[in-house]
Order: structure tokens, then sequence, then C-alpha cells
């Protein structure tokens, strides 16, 4: 029998007449709103769960309080299975969790503290008080997720982006549907340096998530292991662009030029995302001589050369002139070895962790899209188990799955949606959103759609700045900044930013 299973006839069948004393309820509730946590997310939790207190259980249903209607009645309309679902992993028996309002003067329980009316209970007043019931069990310092040393390539003086030390060619799991690509990237990991033709440019091209930063990653550590010394730079197309800017308003161009000319090899990821007439020409520029100079390029998109409209004809067919390889979902059996892959590296890291075979299975039967699901879920159910120290079920793993995919599939909102609702939300027009007016009824507006666009998105900030009247990044990371301060500030912000969000998935 499973320890929550076990507890539940435990307390179910303990003499306590009609139901769990109120405070062990509310230490198991604990677990249930840390798996609440980990299910939506901080933010969610925090808009609609902090204020929750679990009130009783009597062996069939589950009441639990919020001290305001409207949080009520939206945790009834959005939330209700989660919290069903959640509740069943702690109270097995549960049939139905019933939200009630919280009277004003009605005095919360907390574990270990006693109802005022409650004789009873008074005794235990002398209890040390529990920690703020929004405070979740604490992972063991051992636990927590651990810090991975990002390192920056760099070449020439040129900042490149960080490297993940966990994407490797050991870590990549190859099978019919990426042996091309990964064929590719391992050849020219081993040719780079020797000066033996290889595939020049290699360009991999895949839908999202199913490897292509990852093997651009583990081709720049390869070399790096092979030839300390070799000038690989990594960078996205963002960066890229990004760093040219900064060249320009520098007025020195020429200097940003120069940094690639001592470099053995360039590997540009996300290049959908290389945007702007100089910064295009300029990449142009570079490709070609780095090209022209036998140096190596690696280029990882979204999109295929030939899909991609803003490259001109000549670098379109450079880039095509090497091995365009483009990597395929991943099939049943591959997403069993990923999933064993990662789960291999928690247990390396914490070896009290681990996943049943039918857990595995059902993983993999379910979550088809890309790798980033397979990995997101083992790190969900790894949180739970750091949370609840609970064994991972296959009821625990459906429930966390369900939420996942249900996270993985929002309609996928544009900024132009955002825009829409914001100006109508607001009151303003799309033009006074856009424009340069800076009056408050404006600004504040502009800085929610902002905040939005980087939430809900995968925009990045110099392309929101773009979208939102042609604004600089820095200012876009401002909006951010503000509207996330002013939201541990004002509580209601939480909730309008919940209501923007449903308007916007609708
Ligand atoms: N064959 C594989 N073996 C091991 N892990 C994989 C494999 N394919 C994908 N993954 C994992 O899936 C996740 C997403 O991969 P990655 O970020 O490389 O995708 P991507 O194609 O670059 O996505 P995007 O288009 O969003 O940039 C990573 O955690 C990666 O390690």
């Amino acid at each position: 029998m499973q320890a929550a299973q076990k507890a539940e006839s435990q307390d179910v069948g303990s003499g306590q007449g009609a139901g769990t004393p109120t405070s062990a309820v509310e230490g198991r509730g604990q677990k249930v709103r840390a798996m609440l946590k980990v299910q939506l997310g901080d933010e969610v939790y925090s808009s609609w769960f902090k204020s929750l207190e679990f009130e009783s259980f009597d062996g069939r249903i589950v009441k639990v309080s919020v001290p305001v209607k409207f949080v009520r009645n939206w945790i009834q309309e959005h939330y209700s299975d989660h919290l069903l679902h959640c509740s069943r992993i702690e109270f097995a028996t549960v049939e139905r969790v019933e939200v009630v309002w919280r009277q004003p003067g009605a005095v919360a329980q907390r574990p270990g503290e006693a109802r005022p009316q409650d004789a009873n209970t008074a005794a235990t007043a002398a209890t040390p008080p529990p920690a703020s019931h929004t405070d979740l069990p604490q992972r063991p310092a051992a636990l927590r997720a651990p810090v991975l040393p990002v390192q920056r390539t760099s070449a020439g003086g040129l900042e490149g982006s960080p490297l993940d030390p966990r994407y490797t060619f050991d870590s990549f799991v190859v099978g019919a549907s990426n042996r091309m690509a990964h064929a590719g990237a391992t050849q020219v990991a081993e040719t780079v340096l020797s000066g033996a033709p290889g595939y020049n440019p290699l360009y991999i091209h895949s839908q999202v998530g199913l490897g292509k930063s990852h093997l651009l990653h583990a081709i720049a550590w390869e070399v790096k292991k092979r030839a300390p010394n070799a000038q690989v730079l990594y960078l996205t197309a963002e960066r890229f662009r990004y760093q040219f800017v900064e060249a320009l308003r520098s007025s020195d161009p020429l200097a940003f030029k120069e940094r690639f000319r001592n470099i053995n090899m360039l590997l540009i990821d996300d290049l959908e995302f290389l945007q702007g007439e100089r910064t295009e020409q300029e990449f142009d520029h570079i490709i070609n001589a780095l090209l022209d100079g036998g140096k190596q390029v690696v280029v990882a998109s979204a999109r295929a050369p030939n899909q991609i409209e803003r490259l001109n004809e000549r670098m379109r067919s450079r880039l095509q002139r090497g091995l365009v390889t483009e990597l395929q979902s991943l099939d049943h059996e591959l997403r069993l070895k990923v999933l064993d892959k990662r789960l291999a590296e928690k247990r390396a890291a914490d070896p009290s962790f681990s996943l049943s075979r039918d857990v595995v299975d059902l993983l993999a039967l379910r979550l088809t899209e890309n790798g980033r699901e397979l990995e997101g879920a083992v790190t969900r159910l790894y949180a739970t188990w750091q949370y609840m120290r609970t064994p991972i079920t296959l009821d625990i793993a459906e429930t966390v799955i369900r939420d996942l995919v249900q996270n993985l599939e929002p309609r996928r909102i544009k900024i132009e949606d955002i825009l829409r609702i914001i100006s109508r939300h607001y009151g303003v027009s799309k033009g006074d959103l856009l424009s340069q007016r800076r009056h408050r009824s404006v600004v504040w507006p502009r800085q929610i759609g902002m905040y939005l666009a980087k939430h809900l998105t995968a925009r990045s900030l110099p392309e929101i700045g773009r979208r939102f009247g042609g604004r600089d990044h820095t200012t876009v990371l401002h909006a951010i900044r503000k509207i996330e301060g002013e939201i541990s500030k004002n509580p209601n912000l939480g909730d309008e930013l919940e209501e923007l969000k449903r308007l916007l998935n609708h």
C-alpha cells in the first residue's frame, strides 16, 4: 500500500469522529499545496492558492477555504480538477473538494495552531508557532537543482552565448530520426581542426525542442575538449545582432568584423531570429568571409534555408552548399531512451529518486512532441519527489503530465493579440500604445503589454521592443521589472494579469 493510502486509512479509522483533526488535515494540505505549486507554477499558485486553507476531511470530502469570494469562484471554475487530483495523492479516498469562502473574522488554523473556539485544541496553543502556511516543505539543500556552470564561448574578444554543460554528444540519444544530423555534427567536430574535408557549412533545422541547440553545444564542447585553444564561437542570432548593434553604436563596425577573423569555427543558433537589414548584411558578409577562408560554419534554425524569406538568394545557396539536415520527431523508442538518459542524470545527482518502468512508459506514450517535454516531465516529477517524498505513482505522473501537456499546448499568443486585448481592456488605442506618448494612461498599459509579451510569447526582448513601437530592449526590460515589482506590492495586479491571460487564451 502506498504511504499516503496507509496514512489515509489510519486517519479515517482513528476514532476521530466525523473527520481528521484539522491540524492534521492542514499538515497534509501543505503537501497538496506543494503539488499544486509544482504543477501550476509559482505565478498561478501565488495568484490563486496562496491563501488556501485546508479545513477538514471526513473520508470523502476535503473542505478548503479562501478569504475572497472571487478567488473561490475562480478556483472552482478553473482549477477544481487540479485540486481534486492533487488532493487524491494525500487524501486517497477523497471524492470531492469543496471550496468555501472563509468569512472575514474567521481565524484560519495553521498546523499546530488552535482555533480559539475549540477548547479541545486549546492545549496545543503552547506548541511552537508553525511556519507560514505559504511556506512549502523546504527542499533539502543537497537536493536543490544543481546550478550549472555555464561557459561562454569567446573568440577574438567577442563574447559568445553560454554553453550548457549538459548538452554534449554523450547525453544526446541517437535514433532513426536524428542519425544524419548527429553524424554530420560529430564529423564536423572531428574534422574542424584537422583540415580534412568535411561538411561546411553544416545546417541543422527542425521544429522546436528536437535537439538543434543540443547538437550545436555538443560540437562546441567536443572541439574545445580536443583542442582547448581552438577559437570556437557559439552565438544565437539574437546575440549576434545585439553585439553588432552595440558595435554600430560605438561607431566601431570594423572592429566587430575583425573579431571574426581569427576564429576556427562559428556556430549560429536560431537563425530565424536574425533581423534588421544592416545586421543581415553584416551576417552575409561574415559568413561569406569565413567560408571563403575555409573556416567552419554551423547553423541551426527552425526553418530550412529556402524557407527563410529574409535570406538573399546568394546566402541561401551558400548555406545549402554543405550538409542541410533535418531533425525529425522523436519516435517511441527514442523517447524512451531520452527519458532513461534524463532519469539517469537525475539519479546520478540524487540516487533516492526513481521512476518505475510503468511511469517511464506512460511518459513516452503521452509526451510525443519533443525532447523539451520529456525533460520537463522528468524535472517536474523530480520536483514532486523532492517536495513530497512519495513514490511517483502512475496517478501522480498522469496528473503532472496532463498539466504539462496542457501547458505546452497553449493557444499560440501573438503580440498582435496582446496589443488588441490591452487596448480594449485599458481603453487606449493601439496607435497610442505604439506611439512615443509618455502619459501614465498609456505608459502603464504599454508596460503591462510588454510584460505579457515576455511571459506569453517566445519573442526576444529586442523583438518585443520592435513590435511595441520600435523601442529598445532596455525599455522592455525596464517595463518587465517594473511590473514584477508592482506585482509583489499590489496583490490585485496579480488577479488583473490572470484575467488578461484568460482573455488572451480564449
Ligand atoms: N536526441 C536527444 N537526446 C537527448 N536529449 C534530447 C534529444 N533531442 C532533444 N533533447 C532534449 O530536448 C530539449 C530541447 O532540445 P534543444 O533545446 O536542443 O531543442 P531545439 O531544437 O534547439 O529547440 P528550439 O527550436 O526551441 O531552439 C533539451 O533538453 C535536449 O537535451
